[in-house]
Order: C-alpha cells, then structure tokens, then sequence
C-alpha cells in the first residue's frame, strides 16, 4: 500500500498554552507554519464554545494565512454554524461537546439525532465545506452519517488509546477490530474515512496502516513531544512512524 495519509495537525494546546498566561505567546498561527513546513497536509483547530484554547481571532487568522486546508472542529450548534459559513473553510468537523469536558469524551450520536445534523449540515455542504462528522466505530453512527449526507466520517481513536496507555490489551485490541471493521464499512458507503483523537507514536501504526483511512488528525501529543524535541521534528518523526505503517 503507497498512497500517501494525509496528516493533520491539531494546533488547539498550542492556544492552551498562551491562554494559560493570556497575551500572544506562543502563537498558534505559528506554530501552524511550522507544522506545515515540516510536512502537516492540513491544521486542524478546535473553536470549543467556552473558547478555553482556540479563539475566534486564531479561527480568522488561520484563514487569512494558512497554504493548506482548514479541518474546522466545532459543535452544532447555530453560533458555530454562522462561523462556519462566514469563513468557509475547507472542511467543518462537526464534534460533541459538553462544556464540563476535559477533551471530547465520545462521538457524536448521529443515530439518535439524525434529523436535526442532516438539517444542520446541509448549508455547510451547500457553501461548499466538506462535511465531517466526528463519532465512534459504530454501525448505527456511520449508516446514519452516510445517509444524512456526510462526506467524511473521523473515527474517535480515543476508547483505543486510552487502553493502550492503561494497559488493557485486549480492550485495545478490540477496540482496533472495531475501528477496522467500521473503516472498512464507512468506505464501503462512499464516506471519506478520517482518524484521531489521543494517537501517539505508539499507537499511530495500526490506525495508520488501515488502508480506508486516509486522514488522521493528531494534536496533543504532537504538542506535548514539541517541549522536548522542537514541533518539526516531533512532526518529522509521526510521518516516519505513519509512512512505515502505510508501506507494510
Ligand atoms: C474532536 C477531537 O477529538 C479533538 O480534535 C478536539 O480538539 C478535542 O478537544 P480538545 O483539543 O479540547 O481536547
Ligand atoms: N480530531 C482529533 C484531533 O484533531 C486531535 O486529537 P488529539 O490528538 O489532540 O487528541
């Protein structure tokens, strides 16, 4: 298999960082260059509704300047969608959020609120984003965002990492028979297959040797591997690890 996976770099905690502090620094728009410099296909930005990282000013910013696509993540919810549809970009990811969160805890339940996302998406789709639709390995979510009209589905990798990290190796086993057996269904519908949420050198390989998935999206650790290695080669090195998957 030699088809090039796109990578796309999650740039919300490098905004985490700034905000801590408040004032400018360190800039997400660029470390943005820089991911892109050092092979990132696509920046991926997460404006969340309590703006705890991403700002609206970085959403605007990275409009203005960015030379690859924007995945935009947000909630559906009618604030996010009159963002979207004022900047446009390339790509809107539409993701569950509950405000008391740490990070997204699942997907969105497409299933269960079928006819209020097919509404939802189909003027982004008209002003012509593509539309993704952030959720869990399950049967129901992707038959149900193939039908509402989705074009790309991102598989929460997260139920997988987090196994992997505590150590349960037959859960993280399992969970990448589902993520496998989903890819392969969501493709077999016509759907766009995308990747990500918690991925790490360690447990990139498999994702990324799913021959449907053709984008994965990986931020925090990327960020976090930046304090002791500099984000080029942080970046550098997850493309290595990624293409050496792909090849086998
Ligand atoms: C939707 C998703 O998995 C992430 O891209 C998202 O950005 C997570 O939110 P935090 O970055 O706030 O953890
Ligand atoms: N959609 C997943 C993403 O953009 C990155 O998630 P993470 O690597 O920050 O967990």
């Amino acid at each position: 298999m030699t088809d090039r996976l796109r990578l796309g770099v999650n740039i919300d905690h490098v905004a985490t960082l700034r905000n801590a502090r408040g004032g400018a620094l360190p800039d997400p728009l660029r470390a943005a260059r820089i991911a892109v410099q050092a092979g990132a296909d696509g920046i991926t930005a997460h404006l969340r509704e309590d703006r705890r990282h991403i700002t609206d000013a970085d959403i605007e910013g990275l409009m203005e300047t960015l030379t690859v696509p924007l995945n935009f993540e947000m909630a559906a919810t009618d604030e996010m969608q009159a963002i979207a549809l004022h900047h446009r970009p390339h790509a809107v990811c539409i993701v569950p959020e509950k405000r008391e969160e740490c990070t997204t805890e699942g997907g969105l339940d497409v299933a269960r609120d079928d006819n209020r996302l097919a509404r939802f998406i189909a003027p982004l789709r008209d002003a012509g984003c593509r539309v993704s639709l952030f959720i869990a390995a399950d049967r129901p979510q992707i038959e149900t965002a193939s039908r509402i009209g989705a074009q790309v589905v991102e598989l929460h990798t997260g139920a997988y990492c987090d196994a992997h990290a505590e150590g349960r190796a037959d859960d993280a086993a399992d969970e990448l028979a589902r993520l496998t057996e989903m890819a392969a269904l969501a493709a077999d519908l016509g759907l766009e297959v995308h990747a990500g949420h918690g991925l790490t050198y360690d447990t990139v390989p498999p994702v990324a040797a799913l021959p449907q998935v053709v984008e994965l999206n990986i931020g925090h650790f990327l960020i976090g591997e930046a304090v002791f290695r500099g984000l080029p080669d942080a970046i550098a090195e997850m493309r290595r690890v990624m293409e050496t998957a792909r090849r086998h």
